[in-house]
């Protein structure tokens, strides 16, 4: 269902506005996501607004760091009964394998557990500069392997990935890209991008949409013509 695909990036520094948005929307509509912005400045109190009126959420706050702390970090996430949660790729095999051991006793309320690969705001630039000296394409395909072999739920990756990892990987082994941007929009910060019919299109499972939403003038309108694009294809 594309509706359901789009998750809004909340990345607000004022709860008001924030909640003002929200309660334009409806949790058919989309789901919602949070990140280290949103938590820092309101935590777990949010993410209850958030459920209360009805939305799933991504928590998104890409943890990385020895297995035993993020292990801990992602239960707390689950505790929260957020939707989906993640960690970073690069924090390797066996940061990720006690992440998801951590999610066993939650059985069917655990929250979806994803890894980050590349950012998308990074080009193959900005990889080299890291001593990473391949294609941003190449260096995605070489960390969701290791979070397919982590037995996590999928990785947040580029659209233009999408194809790629669909076909390596399958159907079940989720894509969520941000980087999303409807023809026309500000690029901002973000390097690998693609419409959201294209990223669809190329096999993404939800796309993640921030400020092509929020920071239009009529945010509503906005999702509503990204719904519609979408419908079109
Ligand atoms: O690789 C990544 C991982 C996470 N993000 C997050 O998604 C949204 C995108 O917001 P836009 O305003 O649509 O650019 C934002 O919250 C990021 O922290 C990402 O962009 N890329």
């Amino acid at each position: 269902m594309p509706n359901k695909s789009i998750v809004v990036a909340l990345d607000y520094n004022d709860k008001a506005e924030a909640l003002t948005l929200i309660d334009k929307l409806d949790p058919s509509m989309c789901r919602l996501k949070i990140g280290k912005e949103m938590f820092t400045l309101f935590g777990p109190t949010l993410v209850k607004d958030i459920h209360h009126r009805g939305f799933e959420l991504f928590l998104d706050l890409k943890f990385h760091d020895i297995p035993n702390t993020v292990a801990k970090a992602v239960s707390a996430a689950a505790d929260l009964g957020v939707w989906m949660t993640n960690v970073h790729a690069s924090g390797g095999l066996a940061m990720m394998q006690a992440a998801k051991k951590a999610l066993e006793s939650y059985g069917n309320d655990a929250p979806l557990l994803i890894a980050v690969t590349v950012l998308t705001s990074m080009s193959d630039e900005d990889l080299a500069l890291l001593g990473i000296n391949v294609p941003a394409s190449e260096h995605v395909l070489r960390l969701a392997k290791l979070t397919h072999q982590a037995g996590l739920d999928g990785v947040v990756c580029s659209a233009q990935e999408a194809t790629l990892l669909k076909s390596t990987f399958g159907r079940d082994f989720k894509l969520v890209t941000p980087g999303i941007r409807p023809a026309g929009s500000d690029v901002g910060d973000q390097h690998r991008i693609m419409t959201p019919s294209k990223a669809i299109a190329a096999g993404s499972d939800y796309l993640v949409i921030g400020r092509p939403i929020t920071k239009a003038a009529d945010p509503l309108a906005s999702l509503t013509a990204i719904h519609q694009s979408l419908l079109a294809n």
